[in-house]
């Protein structure tokens, strides 16, 4: 199984590049079921996540084929021939259970396996089914699998959620755009993931309006067609790669970075004393290497801190000169990067969904475990202000969504490299 050895040293200078988002990614490849003509996904990250979801799209009927290097993914459901998503491809990505609201707008029926807990937290589905029963479906579940039923179209219907939801808003928006009538969606998610959604969908022939705000108004149409979308850039990369100088010092320019993507983690990482500029390109950021100052930080929906950069602002929070307080609100076990962190000698306090961290002037390299995505990510990024080596292992966590990480560190000077175990 291969690790990636990070040491740490010294200031990054250089710019990287942002990959199309997965998160935004594997929403859109799934509304290729909702056509029998092909949709052509442009800027598509070369990530495991992508792969995987392609060998569920495959099951299901549809051809995948990628061109320019990955870059670029035909998907072409001329015709679906199988209605069930299996569990041995949904448990491996939670993004999987949204075929569900495509497959039952377009054919009447589907089953799909649920997607069970994850690391991170239980992430329960109930929501996306409450939405597609507004629409009209039946739903059993049997054996692990939802089995969704509406053989004679879905019904436009209000549907409020109770509190935002990115995967079960995607549900209800995919799944509506087929039903009779109109369908109003309040308290929806505005993600740019699900405002990227409702682009694609609307260049399919979607009538979609209100994406970005807490209300989504689908008119339901008879078919939808084929089209050609670009990806998003990847705004949980974009955060990512900006904590790199922060944490270790320099100047590195994020190209296609865009802040309105990160506004609110823009704001935090200010609070801490680091620099961000909006260039032609994307987005500067620079630090001189002094003792970042501490700051609290609440996850919450966008437009708020979101929680795919918890880990990665903990990270750099560890070498702050003071005490932060750090509140997770979306997942109730997502802070499995501070025992990690801890080994490399940052003082972290974990109490149920918040932490206090407690910053050190210094961390030291050692042998740490990813246990998810974002936290093995955190550890790579502590690992460049560390002293001496840090070796993370599990690292397939991260290949599920950083494309290329070492040779993108790399490239601003971090001495970063993949080794086979
Ligand atoms: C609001 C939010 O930040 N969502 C994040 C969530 O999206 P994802 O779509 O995976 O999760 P949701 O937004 O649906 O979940 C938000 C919260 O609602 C709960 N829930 C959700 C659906 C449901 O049917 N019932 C239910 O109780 C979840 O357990 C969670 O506590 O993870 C993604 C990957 O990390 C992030 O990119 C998203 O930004
Ligand atoms: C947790 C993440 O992904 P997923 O929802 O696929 O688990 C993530 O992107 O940080």
């Amino acid at each position: 199984m291969d690790k990636i050895v990070v040491t740490g040293n010294g200031p990054l200078k250089g710019e990287i590049a942002i990959s199309g988002a997965k998160n935004t990614c594997l929403k859109l490849m799934t509304a290729a079921l909702l056509s029998d003509e092909p949709l052509t996904l442009t800027n598509v990250p070369r990530l495991s996540d992508i792969g995987t979801l392609s060998e569920l799209l495959e099951s299901l009927g549809c051809e995948v084929a990628l061109l320019n290097g990955g870059n670029v993914m035909v998907l072409s459901a001329g015709k679906i021939t199988n209605r069930k998503a299996d569990y041995e491809m949904v448990r491996k990505l939670r993004a999987s259970f949204n075929v569900l609201g495509p497959l039952v707008a377009r054919e009447g029926e589907a089953t799909v396996s649920l997607p069970g807990g994850c690391a991170i937290g239980a992430r329960k589905v109930d929501l996306h089914l409450m939405a597609l029963e507004k629409l009209g479906a039946e739903i059993t579940l049997d054996e692990g699998y939802v089995h969704c039923s509406a053989p004679n179209g879905l019904t436009g219907a209000v549907i409020e959620f109770p509190f935002v939801t990115v995967g079960g808003t995607e549900n209800a928006i995919t799944a509506a755009t087929l039903a009779k009538g109109t369908t109003v969606i309040k308290n929806a998610a505005r993600e740019p993931d699900t405002v990227d959604l409702c682009k694609c969908l609307s260049a399919m022939g979607a009538k979609i309006s209100g994406a970005g705000t807490s209300e989504i108004t689908i008119e339901g149409v008879d078919r939808l067609h084929g089209a050609t979308h670009e990806v998003i850039a990847d705004r949980i990369e974009l955060g990512t790669f900006m904590i790199a100088p922060a944490i270790a010092g320099g100047e590195v320019e994020l190209i296609g970075g865009r802040r309105d993507l990160v506004d609110a983690f823009c704001k935090k990482l200010e609070a801490t004393g680091v620099v961000v500029t909006e260039t032609d390109r994307g987005l500067k950021v620079s630090h001189n290497g002094d003792r970042l100052k501490p700051v609290d930080v609440e996850t919450e929906p966008f437009p708020g801190f979101p929680t795919d950069l918890q880990a990665q602002m903990m990270a750099a929070l560890c070498l702050a000169d003071g005490t932060s307080k750090l509140h997770e609100t979306i997942f109730e076990n997502r802070f499995m990067h501070a025992p990690e962190l801890i080994r490399m000698g940052a003082k972290i306090d974990v109490h149920g969904g918040h932490a206090t961290v407690t910053g050190v002037k210094q961390m030291n390299g050692a042998p740490v475990m990813a246990t998810d995505l974002r936290a093995s990510v955190s550890l790579i990024l502590a690992g460049l202000a560390a002293e001496g080596e840090t070796t993370v292992g599990r690292v397939y966590h991260l290949d599920r969504g950083y494309e290329r990480i070492e040779e993108k560190l790399s490239g601003i000077g971090a001495l970063i490299k993949r080794v086979s175990a």
